[in-house]
């Protein structure tokens, strides 16, 4: 990067009237688990991560680096004891998630997007009205150039390299100036130049003032030369805090000699899994467990403002406070404007997603076409109520082809907002209203082409209202199936939800009335058959097309049973149904899966942490 390019992210990442901010923190303590089966993870660690720095966190696998970080950078709060401070005085957890990023390991980005269309929403996002359009412009096109994406602008996230995808989740991060960037193993997955290119970027950022602390897996030599402070954890507590070069001198303090031309950071790794002996305890309590740093002798590691404040006494990150807090955490944009970024974002997404768009597109054609062809004439057919089968065939396609788009996309979007929520783009609420509201054309649009087609196919009255009525609860259902795709993909895995939503809609038809007769169901049973979508979509769709004093129906036979419309009606026992509590039934569901769904991923999020 050219010295130029430097000025101009120093101009573009610093705040003149920000002090610079160093990092603290007091006897980090985190357990997991609960009552008998409690494990701690994390063991009184301290330390100091000083503004202008890349840090680089260390230490064998399984060592405790990770949930360290995530600590360190608020996103988990549960059982964790201890004190963080930001230049001397309490973190103030609403100020420091709006100064702070965190990048994670694995790249969770929108792979349909272009670099372009992803700095642009971030620009939006992060910035919000108040900043002009050609500012935010100005300034992804700085932060593309200074991350070397100039010549992939255009290019989908899909078709990135590790690298370059990598590199666009740090700049995605630069749009607000956080003076605290945190990033899980930024070269994992990536070749040495990689890396080198990676690395180097963050020290170029640390340069510009930030602090700016990763965690790493063994480094090269060459890669560790480019970080300024080292932090090494073993066994969720501190053996070496300092500038790099001071690593291999404090080890030598304990007749621990780096052989000549070995990388330092290979030979920690060593130290650290024991091969030297165990001397892991003299190591962690020579250096304090953090509380000192090394630069040839011991220093405490405080600044002075932080050990004025040393009279404050102990204090614990309270999980209630730190959830408090995070509810009254302001964003960038407003929430309108969030919103219609979201929109447009997910909009464009799902034009691009072939499982979105055009797979559902074509099943319902298909699809349409198929059952049209197996079920021709029966929609004015007299001698058997075969139209029946039909209703309740179309239903169940429309639930699948609803739910499963749902179930298979969104838990790899959750992943998204997981990062991009708690790097304070938006609120979950303008996340979910966009989610909702983008899905919406899909489900009436393609249920409606699938009717068109069964209907003229299957002989179905040529009238306009009973078409409506049956489009209405077809769409009805489609919109249930969304609003449970929601619940399980929001709360299972793929797999799992996948499985679970096959199994619950068993029951689901059992009931729905075709299967077996409501006035055969067992009485004390046949309160379930109300709880069921796919009775409410069968007895609206019959209702729709047999109801209303429908003329007698086509009979070829001398005798048909079935030629007057109530007979059908009668048979499956919904001659005293009403089609607007087959509707509200229907809605009902549709609005009961929507907040529950909302409150799921409310829920989720908050598990994270
Ligand atoms: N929620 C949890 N329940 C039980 N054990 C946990 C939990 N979270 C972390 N651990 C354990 O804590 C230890 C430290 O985990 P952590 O992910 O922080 O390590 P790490 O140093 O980042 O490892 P790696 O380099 O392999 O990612 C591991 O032994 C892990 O199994």
């Amino acid at each position: 990067m050219d010295s130029t390019k430097q000025t101009e992210l120093w101009s573009l990442t610093t705040d003149e009237s920000k002090p610079s901010s160093d990092f603290t923190f007091h006897d980090i303590s985190y357990n997991v688990g609960k009552r008998n089966n409690v494990k701690r993870i994390l063991q009184q660690m301290s330390g100091t991560f000083k503004s202008g720095q890349l840090t680089a966190i260390l230490g064998p696998s399984g060592a405790g680096k990770t949930s360290l970080m995530n600590i360190l950078a608020g996103l988990k709060t549960t059982g964790v004891e201890g004190r963080i401070e930001v230049d001397g005085v309490e973190r103030n957890f609403k100020t420091f998630r709006k100064q702070s990023a965190y990048i994670t390991q694995k790249d969770y980005l929108l792979k349909d997007l272009t670099i372009d269309e992803y700095m642009t929403s971030a620009a939006h996002l992060k910035l919000g009205n108040k900043v002009s359009d050609s500012e935010k412009k100005t300034r992804a096109d700085l932060i593309i150039k200074t991350l070397g994406l100039a010549s992939s602008v255009t290019t989908q996230i899909s078709r990135l390299s590790g690298g370059e995808r990598k590199r666009l989740s740090i700049g995605l991060e630069l749009f607000d100036n956080p003076s605290f960037l945190f990033l899980d193993e930024p070269t994992s997955g990536l070749d040495s130049s990689s890396s080198l290119q990676c690395v180097a970027l963050l020290r170029k950022i640390a340069n510009s003032g930030r602090t700016v602390v990763a965690t790493i897996h063994q480094p090269s030599s060459r890669l560790l030369d480019h970080f300024d402070h080292l932090y090494v954890v073993v066994g969720g507590s501190c053996m070496f805090q300092g500038p790099v070069e001071f690593l291999v001198p404090y080890l030598q303090t304990f007749n621990l000699h780096c052989p000549k031309y070995h990388n330092p950071a290979d030979f920690v790794m060593d130290v650290a899994s024991g091969e030297y002996g165990d001397v892991l305890p003299q190591l962690v309590s020579g250096i304090e467990n953090g509380r000192l740093t090394y630069r040839g002798s011991l220093a405490s590691s405080r600044s002075t403002r932080s050990i004025n404040l040393e009279g404050n006494g102990s204090y614990q990150v309270n999980d209630d406070e730190g959830k408090k807090k995070q509810k009254r955490i302001t964003y960038g944009a407003p929430f309108r404007t969030q919103v219609k970024v979201l929109l447009e974002r997910t909009w464009r997404t799902m034009w691009r997603e072939k499982m979105q768009t055009q797979t559902r597109f074509l099943t319902h054609i298909v699809f349409g076409i198929f059952i049209g062809l197996m079920y021709q004439t029966v929609g004015n057919d007299a001698s058997y109520p075969n139209n029946a089968g039909l209703l309740t065939i179309s239903q169940f396609l429309i639930f699948f082809t609803g739910t499963m788009p749902t179930i298979v996309t969104f838990p790899m979007e959750r992943n998204v907002l997981v990062r991009e929520h708690l790097n304070h783009w938006y609120s979950l609420e303008a996340y979910y209203l966009a989610k909702l509201i983008v899905d919406i054309p899909f489900q009436i649009l393609f249920p409606a082409i699938f009717l068109v087609i069964v209907y003229l196919m299957t002989g179905q009255p040529m009238c306009m209202m009973r078409f409506s009525m049956l489009l209405l609860v077809t769409i009805c259902m489609s919109l249930v199936a969304q609003g449970i795709g929601l619940v399980f993909g929001t709360f299972f895995d793929i797999q799992t939800a996948v499985f679970l939503i096959s199994v619950c809609a068993i029951p689901m038809l059992l009931f729905c009335g075709i299967v077996i007769r409501f006035n055969s169901i067992p009485f004390y049973l046949r309160w379930m058959s109300y709880g069921s979508f796919f009775r409410h979509g069968f007895e609206g769709a019959m209702l729709s097309v047999y109801d209303y004093d429908r003329p007698p129906l086509n009979c070829s036979q001398p005798y048909c049973y079935f030629r007057y419309p109530h007979k059908i009606l009668e048979t499956f026992d919904i001659d005293q149904s009403s089609y607007y509590v087959s509707i509200i039934g229907l809605m009902m569901y549709l609005v009961v899966t929507r907040i529950t769904g909302y409150f799921v991923l409310r829920f989720k999020l908050k598990s994270i942490s």
